[in-house]
Protein backbone atom coordinates (compact mmCIF):
# COMPACT_ATOMS: atom_id res chain seq x y z
CA UNK A 1 0.00 0.00 0.00
CA UNK A 2 1.13 3.60 -0.48
CA UNK A 3 1.81 5.79 1.98
CA UNK A 4 0.54 8.81 0.11
CA UNK A 5 -1.51 11.65 1.62
CA UNK A 6 -4.03 13.73 -0.03
CA UNK A 7 -1.51 16.77 -0.96
CA UNK A 8 1.25 14.50 -2.57
CA UNK A 9 -1.55 14.58 -5.29
CA UNK A 10 -0.73 18.14 -5.93
CA UNK A 11 1.00 19.45 -9.36
CA UNK A 12 3.43 21.67 -9.45
CA UNK A 13 3.08 24.74 -10.99
CA UNK A 14 6.11 26.95 -12.12
CA UNK A 15 4.16 30.22 -11.87
CA UNK A 16 0.95 31.93 -12.92
CA UNK A 17 -0.52 31.43 -16.31
CA UNK A 18 -1.01 34.70 -17.58
CA UNK A 19 -0.56 34.99 -21.24
CA UNK A 20 -4.15 33.38 -23.18
CA UNK A 21 -3.39 30.48 -25.23
CA UNK A 22 -3.91 30.23 -29.32
CA UNK A 23 -5.60 27.23 -28.87
CA UNK A 24 -8.64 29.25 -26.79
CA UNK A 25 -8.56 32.05 -29.12
CA UNK A 26 -8.87 29.20 -32.29
CA UNK A 27 -11.41 27.12 -30.09
CA UNK A 28 -13.45 29.31 -28.85
CA UNK A 29 -14.26 31.39 -32.57
CA UNK A 30 -14.50 27.23 -33.77
CA UNK A 31 -16.46 25.97 -30.98
CA UNK A 32 -17.74 29.03 -28.44
CA UNK A 33 -20.01 27.08 -26.69
CA UNK A 34 -17.91 24.30 -25.98
CA UNK A 35 -16.14 24.07 -22.43
CA UNK A 36 -12.72 24.88 -21.52
CA UNK A 37 -10.92 23.50 -18.74
CA UNK A 38 -10.24 26.19 -15.73
CA UNK A 39 -6.87 25.29 -13.68
CA UNK A 40 -8.36 23.94 -10.88
CA UNK A 41 -10.71 21.33 -12.65
CA UNK A 42 -9.98 18.46 -10.17
CA UNK A 43 -11.44 14.69 -10.47
CA UNK A 44 -12.74 13.55 -7.18
CA UNK A 45 -13.06 9.39 -6.21
CA UNK A 46 -13.77 8.13 -3.08
CA UNK A 47 -11.00 6.06 -2.67
CA UNK A 48 -13.00 3.85 -0.32
CA UNK A 49 -14.84 1.99 -3.64
CA UNK A 50 -11.37 1.81 -5.26
CA UNK A 51 -11.19 -1.78 -6.78
CA UNK A 52 -7.28 -1.10 -6.42
CA UNK A 53 -5.50 -1.07 -3.21
CA UNK A 54 -3.20 1.11 -4.47
CA UNK A 55 -5.73 4.03 -5.08
CA UNK A 56 -6.58 4.71 -1.41
CA UNK A 57 -4.67 7.27 0.38
CA UNK A 58 -3.25 5.86 3.66
CA UNK A 59 -5.66 8.07 5.35
CA UNK A 60 -8.75 6.32 3.34
CA UNK A 61 -9.79 9.99 2.38
CA UNK A 62 -11.12 11.02 -1.29
CA UNK A 63 -8.52 11.53 -3.61
CA UNK A 64 -8.31 14.19 -6.44
CA UNK A 65 -6.32 14.14 -9.73
CA UNK A 66 -5.96 17.01 -12.10
CA UNK A 67 -7.75 16.29 -14.66
CA UNK A 68 -5.17 16.89 -18.10
CA UNK A 69 -6.38 19.03 -21.25
CA UNK A 70 -5.82 22.44 -22.70
CA UNK A 71 -6.10 25.25 -20.05
CA UNK A 72 -7.00 29.04 -21.27
CA UNK A 73 -3.96 30.80 -19.87
CA UNK A 74 -0.85 29.18 -20.18
CA UNK A 75 2.84 30.04 -18.86
CA UNK A 76 4.98 29.37 -21.60
CA UNK A 77 4.82 32.34 -24.62
CA UNK A 78 4.90 30.19 -27.57
CA UNK A 79 7.09 32.25 -30.06
CA UNK A 80 10.05 31.84 -27.24
CA UNK A 81 9.94 28.33 -26.29
CA UNK A 82 12.24 26.09 -26.92
CA UNK A 83 11.33 21.80 -26.15
CA UNK A 84 13.15 18.94 -25.79
CA UNK A 85 11.68 15.43 -26.13
CA UNK A 86 14.05 12.20 -24.80
CA UNK A 87 13.41 8.62 -24.22
CA UNK A 88 15.08 6.18 -22.01
CA UNK A 89 14.56 2.74 -20.51
CA UNK A 90 13.58 -0.33 -22.90
CA UNK A 91 11.50 -0.23 -26.00
CA UNK A 92 7.90 -0.40 -26.31
CA UNK A 93 5.40 -0.14 -29.08
CA UNK A 94 3.85 3.79 -29.43
CA UNK A 95 6.78 5.84 -28.44
CA UNK A 96 7.34 7.10 -32.15
CA UNK A 97 4.01 8.00 -32.14
CA UNK A 98 4.10 9.63 -29.01
CA UNK A 99 7.18 11.77 -30.38
CA UNK A 100 5.02 12.58 -33.42
CA UNK A 101 2.22 13.64 -30.98
CA UNK A 102 4.18 15.88 -29.00
CA UNK A 103 5.79 17.61 -31.76
CA UNK A 104 2.48 17.98 -33.91
CA UNK A 105 0.87 19.44 -30.68
CA UNK A 106 3.29 21.93 -30.50
CA UNK A 107 3.75 22.78 -33.52
CA UNK A 108 0.53 22.79 -34.33
CA UNK A 109 -1.74 23.41 -31.71
CA UNK A 110 0.45 26.03 -29.47
CA UNK A 111 2.88 27.48 -32.28
CA UNK A 112 5.59 26.19 -30.31
CA UNK A 113 8.63 25.48 -33.50
CA UNK A 114 11.61 25.23 -31.35
CA UNK A 115 11.79 21.54 -30.40
CA UNK A 116 14.49 18.95 -30.12
CA UNK A 117 15.22 15.51 -29.61
CA UNK A 118 17.91 14.48 -27.19
CA UNK A 119 19.79 11.13 -28.57
CA UNK A 120 20.02 7.88 -26.75
CA UNK A 121 18.54 8.52 -23.30
CA UNK A 122 19.51 10.88 -20.65
CA UNK A 123 22.83 9.76 -22.34
CA UNK A 124 22.29 12.59 -24.58
CA UNK A 125 22.17 15.42 -22.30
CA UNK A 126 26.32 14.56 -21.82
CA UNK A 127 28.48 15.77 -24.19
CA UNK A 128 30.95 13.46 -23.29
CA UNK A 129 28.81 10.96 -25.63
CA UNK A 130 29.13 12.91 -28.27
CA UNK A 131 25.31 12.70 -29.39
CA UNK A 132 24.38 15.36 -31.17
CA UNK A 133 20.22 17.00 -30.80
CA UNK A 134 18.20 16.46 -33.72
CA UNK A 135 15.81 19.27 -34.86
CA UNK A 136 12.08 18.13 -35.05
CA UNK A 137 9.42 19.30 -37.19
CA UNK A 138 6.59 17.75 -38.60
CA UNK A 139 8.14 16.57 -41.56
CA UNK A 140 10.58 14.87 -39.46
CA UNK A 141 8.08 12.78 -37.48
CA UNK A 142 5.16 12.69 -40.09
CA UNK A 143 6.09 8.68 -40.71
CA UNK A 144 7.48 7.60 -37.42
CA UNK A 145 4.63 5.93 -36.75
CA UNK A 146 5.22 3.44 -39.21
CA UNK A 147 8.02 1.99 -37.05
CA UNK A 148 8.50 0.06 -33.98
CA UNK A 149 11.49 1.68 -31.37
CA UNK A 150 12.51 4.84 -30.84
CA UNK A 151 13.65 7.29 -33.54
CA UNK A 152 15.83 9.28 -30.93
CA UNK A 153 17.25 5.65 -29.41
CA UNK A 154 17.54 4.91 -25.94
CA UNK A 155 19.73 3.69 -22.92
CA UNK A 156 20.41 2.85 -19.45
CA UNK A 157 22.50 3.84 -17.15
CA UNK A 158 23.04 6.99 -14.57
CA UNK A 159 24.23 10.61 -15.56
CA UNK A 160 25.14 13.42 -13.99
CA UNK A 161 22.09 15.77 -12.83
CA UNK A 162 23.68 18.71 -12.60
CA UNK A 163 25.57 17.74 -15.81
CA UNK A 164 22.35 17.17 -17.66
CA UNK A 165 20.89 20.32 -15.89
CA UNK A 166 23.74 22.43 -17.05
CA UNK A 167 23.01 21.13 -20.65
CA UNK A 168 19.03 22.23 -20.30
CA UNK A 169 20.45 25.60 -18.81
CA UNK A 170 22.65 26.42 -21.93
CA UNK A 171 20.64 25.50 -24.02
CA UNK A 172 17.84 27.57 -22.96
CA UNK A 173 15.29 24.98 -23.18
CA UNK A 174 11.95 25.56 -20.97
CA UNK A 175 10.21 22.31 -21.29
CA UNK A 176 11.38 18.41 -21.36
CA UNK A 177 9.29 15.83 -22.21
CA UNK A 178 10.49 12.75 -20.68
CA UNK A 179 9.33 9.52 -22.17
CA UNK A 180 9.91 6.52 -20.11
CA UNK A 181 9.52 3.82 -17.14
CA UNK A 182 9.81 4.45 -13.52
CA UNK A 183 14.08 5.37 -13.93
CA UNK A 184 13.10 7.48 -16.67
CA UNK A 185 10.41 9.34 -14.37
CA UNK A 186 12.96 8.82 -11.20
CA UNK A 187 15.27 10.63 -12.93
CA UNK A 188 12.87 13.72 -14.12
CA UNK A 189 12.18 14.05 -11.04
CA UNK A 190 15.60 14.28 -9.63
CA UNK A 191 16.40 16.64 -12.57
CA UNK A 192 12.87 19.31 -11.51
CA UNK A 193 14.74 18.95 -8.12
CA UNK A 194 18.00 20.52 -9.76
CA UNK A 195 16.04 22.93 -11.77
CA UNK A 196 14.29 24.19 -8.94
CA UNK A 197 17.48 24.46 -6.38
CA UNK A 198 18.44 26.40 -9.41
CA UNK A 199 15.43 28.85 -9.59
CA UNK A 200 15.54 27.91 -13.09
CA UNK A 201 11.75 28.21 -15.25
CA UNK A 202 11.87 24.87 -16.71
CA UNK A 203 8.69 22.68 -17.25
CA UNK A 204 9.58 18.81 -17.20
CA UNK A 205 6.55 16.24 -18.15
CA UNK A 206 6.86 12.57 -18.07
CA UNK A 207 4.99 9.91 -20.51
CA UNK A 208 4.63 6.93 -18.66
CA UNK A 209 6.40 3.91 -20.98
CA UNK A 210 6.39 0.47 -19.82
CA UNK A 211 4.89 -2.49 -21.63
CA UNK A 212 4.84 -4.04 -18.36
CA UNK A 213 1.54 -1.97 -17.16
CA UNK A 214 2.77 -1.44 -13.94
CA UNK A 215 2.52 2.10 -12.97
CA UNK A 216 0.69 3.24 -10.04
CA UNK A 217 -2.94 4.85 -10.52
CA UNK A 218 -2.79 4.34 -14.43
CA UNK A 219 -5.74 2.06 -16.17
CA UNK A 220 -2.86 1.20 -18.44
CA UNK A 221 0.13 2.58 -20.07
CA UNK A 222 0.31 2.76 -23.98
CA UNK A 223 1.95 -0.22 -25.65
CA UNK A 224 0.65 -2.82 -22.95
CA UNK A 225 -2.71 -3.42 -25.50
CA UNK A 226 0.03 -3.64 -28.76
CA UNK A 227 2.34 -5.94 -26.44
CA UNK A 228 -0.76 -8.12 -25.25
CA UNK A 229 -1.81 -8.50 -28.65
CA UNK A 230 0.96 -9.59 -30.19
CA UNK A 231 1.94 -11.98 -27.36
CA UNK A 232 -1.90 -13.19 -27.92
CA UNK A 233 -1.08 -14.29 -31.80
CA UNK A 234 2.36 -16.01 -30.39
CA UNK A 235 0.79 -17.87 -27.86
CA UNK A 236 -1.83 -18.63 -30.56
CA UNK A 237 0.76 -20.12 -32.38
CA UNK A 238 2.57 -21.84 -29.56
CA UNK A 239 -0.70 -23.35 -28.82
CA UNK A 240 -0.54 -25.26 -33.06
CA UNK A 241 3.13 -26.44 -31.92
CA UNK A 242 2.41 -27.92 -28.57
CA UNK A 243 -1.14 -29.91 -30.40
CA UNK A 244 1.35 -30.45 -33.28
CA UNK A 245 3.19 -33.32 -31.38
CA UNK A 246 2.50 -36.21 -28.91
CA UNK A 247 2.37 -35.21 -25.16
CA UNK A 248 3.39 -31.73 -26.76
CA UNK A 249 4.02 -28.75 -23.90
CA UNK A 250 4.68 -24.92 -25.34
CA UNK A 251 6.07 -22.45 -22.91
CA UNK A 252 6.12 -18.65 -24.02
CA UNK A 253 7.98 -16.57 -21.96
CA UNK A 254 6.63 -12.51 -22.05
CA UNK A 255 7.98 -9.56 -20.11
CA UNK A 256 6.88 -8.63 -16.61
CA UNK A 257 9.55 -7.60 -14.60
CA UNK A 258 7.19 -7.20 -11.66
CA UNK A 259 3.82 -7.74 -12.84
CA UNK A 260 2.05 -10.50 -14.78
CA UNK A 261 -0.48 -8.15 -16.44
CA UNK A 262 0.80 -9.28 -20.05
CA UNK A 263 0.93 -13.14 -19.66
CA UNK A 264 -2.17 -12.66 -17.78
CA UNK A 265 -3.93 -10.55 -20.38
CA UNK A 266 -2.45 -12.64 -23.47
CA UNK A 267 -4.06 -16.00 -21.19
CA UNK A 268 -7.36 -14.42 -21.48
CA UNK A 269 -7.16 -13.23 -25.14
CA UNK A 270 -6.10 -16.84 -26.38
CA UNK A 271 -7.50 -19.05 -23.47
CA UNK A 272 -5.99 -22.22 -24.89
CA UNK A 273 -3.58 -21.69 -22.21
CA UNK A 274 -3.41 -24.02 -19.30
CA UNK A 275 -0.60 -22.13 -17.23
CA UNK A 276 -0.20 -18.60 -16.26
CA UNK A 277 2.88 -18.01 -13.92
CA UNK A 278 3.19 -14.39 -12.89
CA UNK A 279 5.74 -12.77 -10.27
CA UNK A 280 2.75 -11.55 -7.97
CA UNK A 281 2.30 -15.35 -6.97
CA UNK A 282 4.74 -17.37 -6.05
CA UNK A 283 3.93 -21.07 -7.35
CA UNK A 284 4.82 -24.69 -5.47
CA UNK A 285 6.66 -26.58 -8.47
CA UNK A 286 7.90 -30.00 -7.01
CA UNK A 287 5.22 -30.70 -4.70
CA UNK A 288 2.53 -33.26 -5.09
CA UNK A 289 -0.08 -30.37 -6.08
CA UNK A 290 2.32 -28.05 -7.49
CA UNK A 291 3.20 -27.19 -11.21
CA UNK A 292 4.78 -30.01 -12.24
CA UNK A 293 2.52 -32.54 -11.09
CA UNK A 294 -0.71 -30.45 -12.58
CA UNK A 295 1.31 -29.97 -15.54
CA UNK A 296 1.28 -33.59 -15.68
CA UNK A 297 -2.04 -34.13 -15.02
CA UNK A 298 -3.20 -32.20 -18.26
CA UNK A 299 -0.80 -33.64 -20.63
CA UNK A 300 -2.50 -37.16 -19.45
CA UNK A 301 -5.80 -36.16 -20.09
CA UNK A 302 -5.43 -34.11 -23.69
CA UNK A 303 -1.76 -34.67 -24.40
CA UNK A 304 -0.95 -31.18 -24.81
CA UNK A 305 -0.32 -28.36 -22.65
CA UNK A 306 0.60 -24.82 -22.97
CA UNK A 307 2.29 -22.42 -20.15
CA UNK A 308 2.73 -18.74 -20.36
CA UNK A 309 5.43 -17.63 -17.70
CA UNK A 310 6.20 -13.80 -17.01
CA UNK A 311 9.89 -13.08 -17.10
CA UNK A 312 9.37 -12.08 -13.11
CA UNK A 313 7.66 -15.15 -12.11
CA UNK A 314 9.56 -18.31 -10.36
CA UNK A 315 12.49 -16.20 -9.10
CA UNK A 316 12.28 -18.09 -5.69
CA UNK A 317 13.20 -21.58 -7.39
CA UNK A 318 16.65 -20.00 -8.07
CA UNK A 319 19.33 -20.24 -5.63
CA UNK A 320 20.05 -16.82 -4.15
CA UNK A 321 23.46 -15.59 -5.44
CA UNK A 322 24.83 -12.39 -6.45
CA UNK A 323 21.89 -10.71 -7.99
CA UNK A 324 22.83 -9.35 -12.09
CA UNK A 325 21.98 -5.81 -12.47
CA UNK A 326 21.53 -3.77 -15.70
CA UNK A 327 23.35 -0.73 -15.95
CA UNK A 328 20.72 1.31 -13.92
CA UNK A 329 20.20 -1.24 -11.33
CA UNK A 330 17.58 -2.88 -12.16
CA UNK A 331 17.62 -6.78 -11.41
CA UNK A 332 18.10 -8.81 -14.27
CA UNK A 333 15.86 -12.03 -13.81
CA UNK A 334 17.09 -15.52 -13.98
CA UNK A 335 15.79 -17.03 -17.37
CA UNK A 336 12.50 -18.75 -15.95
CA UNK A 337 11.76 -19.95 -19.36
CA UNK A 338 14.82 -22.04 -19.90
CA UNK A 339 14.97 -23.46 -16.29
CA UNK A 340 11.16 -24.37 -16.65
CA UNK A 341 11.78 -26.09 -20.27
CA UNK A 342 14.82 -27.69 -18.58
CA UNK A 343 13.05 -29.17 -15.41
CA UNK A 344 9.85 -30.29 -17.39
CA UNK A 345 12.14 -32.37 -19.62
CA UNK A 346 13.57 -33.92 -16.76
CA UNK A 347 10.34 -34.60 -15.21
CA UNK A 348 9.12 -36.34 -17.85
CA UNK A 349 12.11 -38.07 -18.35
CA UNK A 350 11.73 -39.46 -14.94
CA UNK A 351 8.23 -40.36 -15.41
CA UNK A 352 8.99 -42.58 -18.75
CA UNK A 353 6.95 -40.21 -20.38
CA UNK A 354 7.33 -38.96 -23.89
CA UNK A 355 6.89 -35.52 -24.40
CA UNK A 356 8.68 -32.89 -26.94
CA UNK A 357 8.83 -29.06 -24.97
CA UNK A 358 8.72 -26.65 -26.70
CA UNK A 359 10.22 -22.88 -25.58
CA UNK A 360 9.77 -20.15 -27.31
CA UNK A 361 10.98 -16.23 -25.80
CA UNK A 362 9.42 -13.60 -27.94
CA UNK A 363 10.42 -10.67 -25.61
CA UNK A 364 12.00 -8.21 -27.77
CA UNK A 365 10.20 -8.96 -30.98
CA UNK A 366 7.06 -8.04 -28.89
CA UNK A 367 8.40 -4.61 -27.60
CA UNK A 368 10.02 -3.46 -30.71
CA UNK A 369 6.55 -3.97 -32.60
CA UNK A 370 4.43 -1.66 -34.55
CA UNK A 371 1.56 -0.18 -32.18
CA UNK A 372 -1.80 -1.10 -32.62
CA UNK A 373 -4.58 1.38 -34.22
CA UNK A 374 -5.91 1.41 -30.02
CA UNK A 375 -2.71 2.23 -28.92
CA UNK A 376 -1.80 4.97 -31.81
CA UNK A 377 -4.85 6.46 -30.61
CA UNK A 378 -3.79 6.41 -26.80
CA UNK A 379 0.04 7.68 -28.04
CA UNK A 380 -1.56 10.70 -29.58
CA UNK A 381 -3.94 12.09 -26.43
CA UNK A 382 -1.23 11.30 -23.71
CA UNK A 383 1.03 13.50 -26.27
CA UNK A 384 -0.95 16.14 -26.92
CA UNK A 385 -2.55 16.51 -23.10
CA UNK A 386 1.69 16.28 -21.90
CA UNK A 387 1.65 19.15 -24.12
CA UNK A 388 -1.19 21.32 -22.44
CA UNK A 389 0.10 20.88 -18.87
CA UNK A 390 3.46 21.89 -19.68
CA UNK A 391 2.41 24.64 -21.77
CA UNK A 392 0.16 25.64 -18.87
CA UNK A 393 3.30 25.68 -16.82
CA UNK A 394 2.70 22.29 -14.57
CA UNK A 395 5.79 20.46 -13.98
CA UNK A 396 7.26 17.30 -12.50
CA UNK A 397 3.99 15.68 -13.43
CA UNK A 398 3.21 12.45 -15.91
CA UNK A 399 0.41 12.30 -17.94
CA UNK A 400 -1.78 9.03 -17.58
CA UNK A 401 -5.38 7.57 -17.79
CA UNK A 402 -7.46 7.15 -14.54
CA UNK A 403 -11.28 6.21 -14.02
CA UNK A 404 -11.76 7.36 -17.97
CA UNK A 405 -10.19 10.30 -17.88
CA UNK A 406 -6.38 11.48 -18.94
CA UNK A 407 -4.68 13.44 -15.82
CA UNK A 408 -1.62 15.17 -14.47
CA UNK A 409 -0.30 13.43 -11.36
CA UNK A 410 2.73 14.36 -9.60
CA UNK A 411 5.79 12.29 -10.63
CA UNK A 412 6.83 10.91 -7.22
CA UNK A 413 3.06 9.55 -7.28
CA UNK A 414 3.26 7.73 -10.04
CA UNK A 415 6.33 5.87 -8.93
CA UNK A 416 5.55 5.17 -5.43
CA UNK A 417 4.89 1.61 -5.92
CA UNK A 418 4.46 -0.57 -8.80
CA UNK A 419 0.93 -1.69 -9.54
CA UNK A 420 0.73 -5.53 -9.56
CA UNK A 421 -2.19 -8.02 -10.75
CA UNK A 422 -4.14 -8.51 -7.35
CA UNK A 423 -4.21 -12.27 -6.94
CA UNK A 424 -7.11 -12.14 -5.19
CA UNK A 425 -8.95 -9.80 -7.65
CA UNK A 426 -11.00 -10.30 -10.74
CA UNK A 427 -8.29 -10.20 -13.28
CA UNK A 428 -6.34 -13.22 -11.65
CA UNK A 429 -9.50 -15.09 -10.78
CA UNK A 430 -10.58 -14.81 -14.21
CA UNK A 431 -7.24 -15.92 -15.60
CA UNK A 432 -7.37 -19.07 -13.34
CA UNK A 433 -11.05 -19.68 -14.53
CA UNK A 434 -10.13 -19.21 -18.16
CA UNK A 435 -7.14 -22.09 -17.48
CA UNK A 436 -8.28 -23.81 -15.26
CA UNK A 437 -4.92 -24.36 -13.23
CA UNK A 438 -5.59 -25.41 -9.95
CA UNK A 439 -5.76 -21.99 -7.47
CA UNK A 440 -3.54 -24.82 -4.46
CA UNK A 441 -0.67 -24.79 -7.11
CA UNK A 442 0.15 -21.16 -5.28
CA UNK A 443 1.59 -21.29 -1.67
CA UNK A 444 0.66 -17.95 -1.05
N1 LIG B 1 16.59 7.82 -9.32
C1 LIG B 1 17.16 8.13 -10.48
N2 LIG B 1 17.85 9.29 -10.62
C2 LIG B 1 18.40 9.61 -11.79
N3 LIG B 1 18.33 8.87 -12.92
C3 LIG B 1 17.66 7.73 -12.83
C4 LIG B 1 17.04 7.29 -11.63
N4 LIG B 1 16.47 6.10 -11.85
C5 LIG B 1 16.72 5.80 -13.14
N5 LIG B 1 17.42 6.77 -13.73
C6 LIG B 1 17.87 6.81 -15.12
O1 LIG B 1 16.74 6.80 -15.99
C7 LIG B 1 17.08 6.09 -17.19
C8 LIG B 1 16.04 5.03 -17.45
O2 LIG B 1 15.95 4.15 -16.33
P1 LIG B 1 15.77 2.56 -16.52
O3 LIG B 1 16.88 2.01 -17.34
O4 LIG B 1 15.54 1.99 -15.18
O5 LIG B 1 14.51 2.43 -17.46
P2 LIG B 1 12.98 2.76 -17.22
O6 LIG B 1 12.74 4.19 -17.52
O7 LIG B 1 12.59 2.29 -15.86
O8 LIG B 1 12.31 1.92 -18.33
P3 LIG B 1 12.04 0.32 -18.32
O9 LIG B 1 10.64 0.18 -17.78
O10 LIG B 1 12.13 -0.06 -19.73
O11 LIG B 1 13.06 -0.34 -17.46
C9 LIG B 1 18.47 5.53 -17.00
O12 LIG B 1 19.38 6.37 -17.68
C10 LIG B 1 18.64 5.56 -15.50
O13 LIG B 1 19.99 5.66 -15.10
O1 LIG C 1 16.61 -6.24 -21.86
P1 LIG C 1 16.36 -4.90 -21.33
O2 LIG C 1 16.47 -3.80 -22.33
O3 LIG C 1 17.15 -4.63 -20.11
O4 LIG C 1 14.82 -4.82 -20.90
C1 LIG C 1 14.14 -5.80 -20.21
C2 LIG C 1 13.06 -5.18 -19.36
O5 LIG C 1 12.25 -4.29 -20.04
C3 LIG C 1 10.92 -4.37 -19.54
O6 LIG C 1 10.10 -4.75 -20.59
C4 LIG C 1 10.49 -3.05 -19.02
O7 LIG C 1 10.46 -2.15 -20.07
C5 LIG C 1 10.93 -5.43 -18.45
O8 LIG C 1 9.80 -6.25 -18.45
C6 LIG C 1 12.17 -6.20 -18.78
O9 LIG C 1 12.73 -6.73 -17.62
Amino acid sequence: MNDLKREDFEVKKLGKATILSPIYKNYKEAAPDKEYIDDSRRIIYDASLDAFNSAKSSEEEPISFLKAGARKDIYFDPSKTKAAIVTCGGLCPGINNVIRGLVNGLYYRYNVKNIWGIQYGYQGFISDYGHEMVKLTPNVVKDIHLFGGTILGSSRGRQDISAMVDTLERENINILFTIGGDGTLSGNHVIQQEIERRGLKIATAGIPKTIDNDVNFMTKTFGFDTAFTTAASIVRDAHNEATGAYNGVAIVKLMGRDSGFIAANAALAMPDVNFVLIPESKFDMYGPKGFLNELKKRVDERHHALVVVAEGAGQHLFEEGDEVLDKSGNVKHKDIGVYLKDEINKFFADENMEATVKYIDPSYIIRSEVAIPADSVFCNDLALNAVHGAMAGFTDFVVGRWHNQFTYLPIPVATASRKKIDIDGPLWWSVLETTGQPINMYNE
